[in-house]
């Protein structure tokens, strides 16, 4: 945004001169000027004005190339999407305007004459496009003109008694203002838009709406140079630069309506990464920029979450990577805190997905550092973690790839800076048995994978788990308390590797890279939870409808169990959001299902 003062207006001379030079020496058409001035006027509102909201628009057209520009604008709005309606009782029977308005009805774009303006223009439309008169205009409107801009400014009235009425986008200059002087007896018309092209004419410096932008991007330097001119320069690629005053935002007030296709719980693919995977290669499929960015959210010891974009490098099965150095704040938190959320935003699919997972990569490094001192040897270690543990090289590359990025080799990994101490001779046989290790990996699996938590089954609530339930070390994985793990220890691949199967003919591959899928078969099961709505879903769970679920969760879940949030509330009502129980997955999806989960039988 440039300062307003340092922006150069026009007289009504200059304007003139400047549109002689570009169609005379500079060897442009009138065509050309007044193609790139209207398609200009039409970016600029649907810059403010969304199609979604402001749909029905009447363009006034004038007798000159005013009203040229108003044509025009009205041919790029429809095809932005709006509903324009033309008003242009004097036609010039020149070619270039009997083509536009050719191109127009074959658009069936409406023409409608004065007398059959609507009455209540206010309840008809929502813009009205100025493009009566530009900066020829001189004296006061002759009719038709004089009642038309006489409309407009009764539509003053109207604002004052805070009625809805239609915004005025005037195209250049506010029709029936003195183009140098402005609105000088101040009861002209009253614009919400301005759109100047070329360069703003003096009688701009009077706008006092909200909008003023400039339009009109083909003033080459030379006249730039010869008048002196000092314009905003156009953002990117933009037909439009906003002048004047900053938008004031109403925060409140800005919100999309997503209309999205509907999504049935059928559709959904009963494994959360199946069904991440698919979303992904959609993403992708439709252009999302960076479909791979995603926000990572941490709290260390403290609680104070941090959150930051990071670029996903990677997911399977076993959950997602992404590369980090060990110094940075959220290697610091994770080393102190396992849990992390992701959240990938795919605008323009209107869809989210939010994640929850534990840290993976801090286990897998222990189990690098007991392996290499087990062994002895790099080599070694690598061969012992994928023959015995299952750990396919894809995650190891990940494991290994911020160590390399920071020059280093695997022999370094033998003392990753995240290992804890105390926990490391514990953890220092790796045989593929009662490994400590083997086990901090699987239960970190689990967690990620099999998308529900130990508490909900035994008091309906949906959360974390209670104090001294967490879950969180052996103790309460050992004694069962650990619902996640004993889910997945119930299993036969668990079963197996607890026996001291898992090392022997690669079944800890099952084990770990398999678990999550064969828990999937009877032991877990995509549920529906019920009707189509989160308090449908809410009810039937309050009312233990949904059987012997241990309880997924609608979207009226709130992780940490706590009462819902006044936005939580909200989100029912409209919800439009994904969301995860603390510890598992949870995919829960638009407004017409917004529940899906898995659910666990019964022992
Ligand atoms: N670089 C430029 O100069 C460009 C100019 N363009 C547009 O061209 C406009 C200027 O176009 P024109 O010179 O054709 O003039 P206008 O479109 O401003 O209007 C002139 C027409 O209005 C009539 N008129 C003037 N005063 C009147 C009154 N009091 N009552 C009734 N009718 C009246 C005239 O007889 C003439 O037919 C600019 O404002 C802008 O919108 C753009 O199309 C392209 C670029
Ligand atoms: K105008």
């Amino acid at each position: 945004m440039q300062n307003p003062e340092s922006i150069s207006y026009l007289t009504q001379r200059e304007a003139a001169e400047i549109d002689e030079t570009l169609m005379g020496p500079l060897g442009f058409s009138v065509d050309q000027l007044m193609e790139l001035a209207g398609l200009s006027v039409a970016a600029s509102i649907a810059e403010v004005y969304k199609s979604s909201e402001y749909s029905r628009v009447l363009a006034i057209c004038g007798p000159g190339n005013n009203g040229g520009d108003g044509l025009v604008a009205a041919r790029h709005l429809y095809h932005f999407g709006y509903k324009p309606v033309i008003c242009y009782p004097k036609r010039t029977p020149k070619p270039l305007y009997t083509g536009l308005v050719t191109q127009l009805e074959s658009l069936s774009v409406p023409f409608i004459s004065v007398e059959d303006l609507p009455l209540n223009l206010l309840e008809e439309f929502d813009i009205i496009v100025d493009a009566i008169f530009g900066f020829s205009y001189h004296g006061s409107p002759r009719p038709p003109f004089d009642g038309l801009i006489q409309m407009l400014i009764s539509l003053r009235n109207y604002d004052q008694t805070c009625q809805k009425s239609p915004v005025i986008v005037s195209v250049d200059i506010p029709s029936g203002w003195h183009v140098e002087e402005g609105d000088a007896g101040g009861e002209g018309i009253r614009p919400d838009m301005l759109v100047s092209l070329t360069a703003p004419k003096l009688c701009a410096k009077k706008f006092s709406g909200p909008h003023h932008f400039l339009g009109g991007r083909f003033v080459p330097p030379f006249i730039a140079e010869q008048y002196k001119l000092h314009l905003p320069s156009y953002p990117g690629t933009s037909m439009c630069v906003r002048i004047g005053k900053p938008q004031k935002i109403d925060v409140s007030a800005l919100r999309e309506n997503y209309i999205s296709p509907e999504f049935l719980e059928e559709q959904v693919d009963s494994d959360p990464i199946d069904q991440f995977r698919k979303w992904f290669e959609e993403a992708v499929a439709a252009g999302s920029k960076e479909p791979n960015a995603m926000a990572l959210s941490t709290a260390g010891k403290n609680g104070k979450p941090s959150s930051r974009m990071v670029l996903l490098k990677g997911f399977d099965e076993n959950g997602f990577v992404w590369y980090t150095n060990y110094e940075s704040q959220k290697a610091h938190e994770l080393s102190e805190n396992p849990h992390a959320s992701l959240l990938f935003y795919w605008d323009g699919l209107n869809r989210q997905n939010v994640s929850d997972l534990r840290r993976l990569m801090e286990e897998q490094m222990r189990l690098l550092t007991a392996a290499a001192t087990a062994e002895g040897s790099r080599s070694g270690a690598a061969r012992v973690r994928e023959k015995e543990v299952g750990l396919d090289r894809g995650i190891t590359r990940d494991v290994t790839g911020p160590m390399e990025e920071e020059g280093r080799d695997l022999g370094e990994l033998a003392e990753p800076r995240v290992f804890r101490e105390g926990e490391r001779g514990k953890r220092r046989v790796v045989d593929g048995r009662e490994s400590l290790v083997g086990e901090e990996i699987a239960r970190a699996r689990v967690r990620i994978a099999n998308g529900n938590h130990s508490d909900l089954n035994r008091d309906g609530r949906i959360g974390r788990p209670r104090d001294g339930e967490t879950g969180d070390g052996e103790r309460s994985f050992r004694e069962g308390r650990c619902g996640d793990f004993r889910a997945g220890g119930a299993s036969e691949d668990a079963r197996d590797w607890r026996n001291g199967r898992s090392g022997e003919e690669g079944r800890g591959t099952r084990t770990v890279n398999g678990g999550p899928r064969s828990r999937m078969d009877g032991r877990y099961e995509g549920v529906r939870l019920g009707g189509n709505t989160g308090r449908e879903n809410r009810r039937r769970w309050e009312e233990n409808e949904a059987g012997d679920s241990m309880g997924f969760i609608g979207n009226y879940g709130e992780p940490g169990g706590e009462e819902l949030s006044p936005v939580r509330r909200k989100q029912l009502d409209y919800p439009l959001f994904s969301g995860i129980d603390s510890d598992g997955w949870l995919f829960m999806m638009n407004h017409f299902f917004p529940s899906i989960g898995f659910r666990r039988r019964r022992n």
